[in-house]
C-alpha cells in the first residue's frame, strides 16, 4: 500500500497522554496526526470517566515538583477555552501515624511547602464530619487538591489540538509500525509516514511495542470503579466541602483506598481500591475478580458509617501498571523517533499537562523540562522479571 500522507509527527492513542501530546506538537506547529482505534469518545481504556483527583500530595518530591508545573498548565488551558476543568477540595490524607509511607506524603508536602493542615484526633470530626479516623492515623489535608472533570478535559484538548489544526482519525486501529528514519504508521485505513511517533496505547502499549521489537514490564489490570449512595444526599457532597481523601494504607488492605466527594451522580460518592486482577485489555468484561470491591465494602462499613456499604454503580476502567509504579517516558533504545508514554500506574491523569510536554520535547529531540531518569527504560534492565 502507498504512503497516504507525511507528518511531522504520528500520535498513537488518543487518551489522556496522547491528547496532550498531539496538542503540544500542534503548539509547536508540528503536523501532527492522533489515531485512535475506538470511536472517540469511548469508555474502554483509562482516560474515560467524569472525574479524576489532582494533587501534590505524593512520596516522591519529583511528582510533586512536576504538579507545580502541572497546575499551571491546566489553569493555562481552561484560560484558553474557558472551560472549566479543576475544581478545589482538597486531598485528605490519612494512614498510619507511624508508617513509612503515611511520614513519605507528609514530609513531601511539608518539604516542598505544599499548603497542608494537619488534623489531630481532637479535632478531626469537627473538620471532617462522618468519617472514622482509625486508631493511630494521621490526617493531613492538601489543600491544593482537587477533582478534575476528565471527559471534559480530553474533550477540551482534542478540541484545541484540532482548532490548531491538528487531525484526529477515530476507528482507525494501528496494525503495524516499521521503523526507520520515516517511520511507516500503517493502519485500518493505510499507511502514514513521519518523521517521529509518539506511542501512547495505554494497556495496548505492548502491542504496538511488538512490531518495534520492544516489550515491556507492564501489566494490565481491571479497576472496578465504584459509587456507594449516601444514606442522607449530600452527606458527602463537594458543596458541604467534604475533600478528596486517600489512605496509604489501614486495615483492610496494603494498597491505596481513595475517594470524591459527591458531586458528578447526585448522592453518590466515588471510592474505589488502587489495584485490580490482571486482564486482557481486549477482553477486559471476562474478568469478574469482586475482591477489591469486598475490601471497599469492609472499609465503608467501618469508617463511612453515612453510605451504604454496597456498592450502586460499578464502572470499568484500567491501570497499565509498571513494576515500580513510576511512567515510562522515554526513547525507544533501538529507534530514538519513537517515544514511548506508557505504565502510567493509575496516577498518569493529573499529569497529563506535562506529560505532553515532555513527550513533545523527546519527540522533538529537545532536552526535557525535567529529569527523567525515575522514567527511563534502562531501570527495568536490572529487574530480572523484565521482559525487555
Ligand atoms: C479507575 C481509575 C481511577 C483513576 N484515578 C486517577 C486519579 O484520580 N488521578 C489521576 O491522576 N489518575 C487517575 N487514574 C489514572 C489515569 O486515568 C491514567 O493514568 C490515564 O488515563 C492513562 O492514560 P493513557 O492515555 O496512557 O491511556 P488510555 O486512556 O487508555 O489511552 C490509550 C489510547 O490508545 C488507544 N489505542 C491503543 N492501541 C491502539 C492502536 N493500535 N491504534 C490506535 N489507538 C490505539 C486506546 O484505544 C486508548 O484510547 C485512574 C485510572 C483509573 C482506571
Ligand atoms: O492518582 C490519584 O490521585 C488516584 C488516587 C490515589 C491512587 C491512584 N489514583
Amino acid at each position: 500500500m502507498s504512503t497516504k500522507e507525511e507528518y511531522d509527527c504520528i500520535v498513537i492513542g488518543a487518551g489522556v497522554q496522547g491528547s496532550f501530546t498531539a496538542y503540544q506538537l500542534a503548539k509547536n506547529n508540528k503536523k501532527t496526526l492522533l489515531l485512535e482505534q475506538f470511536v472517540l469518545p469511548h469508555t474502554r481504556g483509562s482516560s474515560h470517566g467524569q472525574t479524576r483527583i489532582i494533587r501534590k500530595a505524593y512520596e516522591q518530591d519529583f511528582y510533586t515538583h512536576m504538579m507545580e508545573e502541572c497546575y499551571q498548565l491546566w489553569a493555562q488551558l481552561e484560560r484558553e477555552t474557558g472551560v472549566k476543568l479543576y475544581r478545589q477540595t482538597g486531598l485528605l490524607v490519612m494512614g498510619p501515624e507511624k508508617s513509612e509511607n503515611y511520614q513519605m506524603f507528609k514530609n513531601t508536602l511539608q518539604k516542598n511547602k505544599v499548603p497542608t493542615v494537619v488534623l489531630s484526633r481532637d479535632n478531626f470530626s469537627q473538620h471532617i464530619p462522618h468519617v472514622t479516623l482509625a486508631e493511630g492515623d494521621g490526617a493531613v489535608v492538601d489543600i491544593t487538591a482537587g477533582v478534575l472533570y476528565a471527559d471534559r478535559a480530553l474533550r477540551t484538548v482534542q478540541g484545541q489540538f484540532q482548532k490548531l489544526g491538528g487531525v484526529i482519525r477515530d476507528k482507525e486501529k494501528v496494525t503495524d509500525i516499521k521503523p526507520g528514519p520515516t517511520v511507516k504508521v500503517s493502519t485500518s485505513a493505510g499507511v502514514y509516514g513521519a518523521k517521529s511517533v509518539v506511542i501512547t496505547a495505554g494497556p495496548w502499549a505492548n502491542r504496538l511495542l511488538a512490531h518495534t521489537g520492544l516489550q515491556l514490564p507492564l501489566e494490565v489490570v481491571k479497576i472496578n470503579v465504584c459509587y456507594w449512595k449516601e444514606k442522607v444526599p449530600d452527606t458527602y457532597n463537594v458543596k458541604k466541602r467534604f475533600p478528596c481523601f486517600l489512605l496509604t494504607e489501614g486495615e483492610e488492605a496494603n494498597e491505596h483506598i481513595y475517594g470524591l466527594p459527591s458531586n458528578e451522580y447526585p448522592g453518590l460518592v466515588k471510592i474505589c481500591y488502587h489495584m485490580g486482577s490482571v486482564t486482557d485489555p481486549d477482553q477486559r468484561d471476562k474478568q469478574t475478580d469482586r475482591s477489591d470491591i469486598d475490601i471497599l465494602q469492609r472499609y465503608v462499613a467501618r469508617c463511612l458509617p453515612k453510605l451504604d456499604p454496597e456498592p450502586a454503580v460499578v464502572e470499568t476502567c484500567m491501570y497499565t501498571l509498571t513494576p515500580d509504579r513510576h511512567f515510562v517516558l522515554d526513547c525507544h533504545p533501538a529507534h530514538r523517533n519513537i517515544v514511548i508514554g506508557a505504565g502510567f500506574s493509575g496516577h498518569g491523569f493529573k499529569f497529563g499537562p506535562i506529560i505532553g510536554k515532555l513527550l513533545c520535547e523527546l519527540s522533538l529531540g529537545e532536552v526535557p523540562s525535567y529529569d527523567l531518569s525515575p522514567f527511563r527504560i534502562r531501570r527495568f534492565q536490572a529487574n530480572p522479571k523484565s521482559a525487555l
